[in-house]
């Protein structure tokens, strides 16, 4: 759409295009932040144009209405043409039902139980601006997501609004590939309302869309915002195989020794809240080496591309074109285009990560876990680490920009990241190192590695032990795991990038 003017009937003309609409030099409303626009027909002299947006005040999303006075004919033609701009989308799963009815899933222990709180204050409203129908349910035990994603009707809803943390999240992933209609359902929006202590996946997307987002103070409402004036993106999914537990879905880290160990270890101080995490770190750190050191195998494929490379030293507050000119451009989410579909589940998570899916670009490149590498693809190293992570997500958490530079929609890399014993000076080297992570400013240490990856496996040797994760959630001591991309993307809800 090229320009177009309208006159007002007091005041300078307004101008819209794509992007934005100017009222006067002070006043422009973008277009990606109206959530509605009414018309009143005052009488036969004038009408009222009614746009309700939620522009960013001050880091925040603000909730504005515009009134505008026009001609009748001048201001049918500006609310149409809004309206137009704004109009919903078909998802891309190509529910049969196209109204505008989301599915919000409610974990009420989330987050020091402030999740049904958040949810009434800050995005109930905002939905309910933006038009849209919300079923809610409020999860009663652990594994209720993953069944509401295996049994909801595809026809029937936009997209499922998690509100929770990371946990809740790889649940309702989980329920999605446990369908045999997995290819269609993948394709079903999920929008992370970050409602829990760790929103990780929240936090990448917002980092991915250029939006605001406050780890101190939440951003529940940046997040429903985007909810209701939703852009598709894709979510590469990895496969992580763990021994003892076996294949389990990965979509945003795997982690062994120092960050597990504090994120597990310290829930005996759930209590406190995100402070629990700083308290385990000190007590963890202040007793190295006896705590954290670990000797390892590690086998992985090397991404030797140079550009990529110097990216993973990005912070997150880089200007963003260091990132790279398409960095964070996406692919949009195709449409489901296949017609039937087959139905039922599959029996478990190991059947359902071997089975065949969707035209892949991704062909496994690890032998089972219990079977040596033999390719000569593989370099391995053996050595003392304080850890080793597997990562995929900018974010660790909402206030862990942990590696900026990695995208949600990468085909097949993730990134292995160490801490190599024998680079440490002094113990206190680790606790700065963990405290800088906020400001991303971890990425400036020796010690501290990254490796742009396709496939690894780690495999703690001599029983040293140290916690393995997957998503945040425990897997036991010192056990070998590998991870590997899933030939398979979910879909998430996040917003077109917001230019400043
Ligand atoms: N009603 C419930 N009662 C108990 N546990 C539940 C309930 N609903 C969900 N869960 C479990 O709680 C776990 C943690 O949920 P979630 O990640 O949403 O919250 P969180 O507060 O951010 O947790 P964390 O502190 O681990 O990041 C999930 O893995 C899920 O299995």
């Amino acid at each position: 759409m090229g320009s177009r003017s309208f006159f007002p009937l007091k005041g300078p003309s307004i101008e819209m295009d794509k992007t934005v609409i100017t009222i006067n030099p002070q006043t422009t409303i973008r277009v990606a932040d109206i959530l509605r626009v009414d018309l009143d027909k005052d009488g036969k002299e004038s009408s009222t144009v009614r746009i309700l947006h939620y522009p960013l005040i001050k880091e925040r999303r603000s909730r504005k209405e515009v009134s505008i006075d026009l001609a009748p004919e001048e201001a049918k033609e500006l609310h149409e043409a809004i309206k137009k701009s704004i109009s919903f989308k078909r998802p891309p799963h190509r529910p049969r039902n196209s109204s505008k009815r989301l599915l919000v899933i409610v974990n009420p222990f989330s987050g020091q139980q402030k999740a049904r709180d958040l949810w009434r204050d800050e995005a109930e409203r905002v939905l309910s601006d933006g038009q849209w129908l919300c079923e809610v349910v409020e999860t009663t035990h652990p594994g209720h997501a993953v069944e509401i994603a295996k049994t909801i009707d595809l026809d029937k809803y936009a997209g499922i609004l998690v509100n929770s943390g990371d946990g809740l999240v790889s649940e309702v992933f989980t329920g999605l590939l446990l369908r045999r209609d997995r290819e269609r359902a993948l394709k079903l929006p999920i929008g992370h309302l970050p409602g829990g202590t760790s929103n990780a996946l929240a936090a990448a997307i917002c980092f991915a869309s250029n939006e605001s987002f406050s780890p101190r103070y939440g951003f529940m409402r940046e997040a429903a915002v985007m909810a209701a004036r939703p852009t598709y993106r894709p979510l590469r999914l990895f496969k992580a195989e763990v021994e003892g537990s076996g294949r389990v879905p990965m979509f945003m880290s795997t982690t062994w020794g120092l960050i597990a160990d504090i994120d597990i270890e310290s829930e005996r101080f759930r209590w406190a809240g995100m402070i629990r995490l700083h308290i385990e770190a000190i007590l963890i750190i202040a007793q190295l080496p006896t705590t954290c050191k670990y000797r390892a195998r590690i086998s992985y494929i090397p991404v030797g591309d140079k550009e990529l490379i110097r990216k993973t030293m990005l912070k997150y507050n880089a200007v963003r074109h260091l990132f790279g000119k398409k960095h964070f451009n996406f692919e949009p989410v195709e449409e489901y285009t296949g017609e039937s579909q087959p139905s039922g589940h599959y029996s478990s998570m190991a059947e359902a990560l071997s089975a065949s899916s969707a035209p892949c670009s991704t062909a496994p490149k690890l032998p089972p876990l219990d079977q040596p590498i033999t390719s000569s693809a593989f370099t391995v190293v053996e050595g003392e680490y304080v850890m080793a992570n597997l990562t995929s997500l900018s974010h660790l958490g909402s206030d862990l920009p942990y590696l900026p530079s990695s995208k949600l929609d990468e085909d097949d890399i993730f990134f292995l990241t160490l801490i190599d014993w024998s680079l440490i000076k002094h113990r206190l080297q680790i606790g700065t190192l963990m405290i800088t992570i906020d400001g991303s400013r971890h990425l400036d240490y020796a010690c501290f590695q990254v490796i742009p990856v396709r496939a690894c496996r780690i495999e703690p040797l001599d029983g040293c032990g140290g916690n393995v994760a997957v998503d945040g959630e425990p897997k036991g001591k010192g056990k070998a795991f590998q991870v590997e991309a899933l030939p398979m993307s979910a879909t998430v809800i996040a917003r077109e990038e917001v230019k400043r």
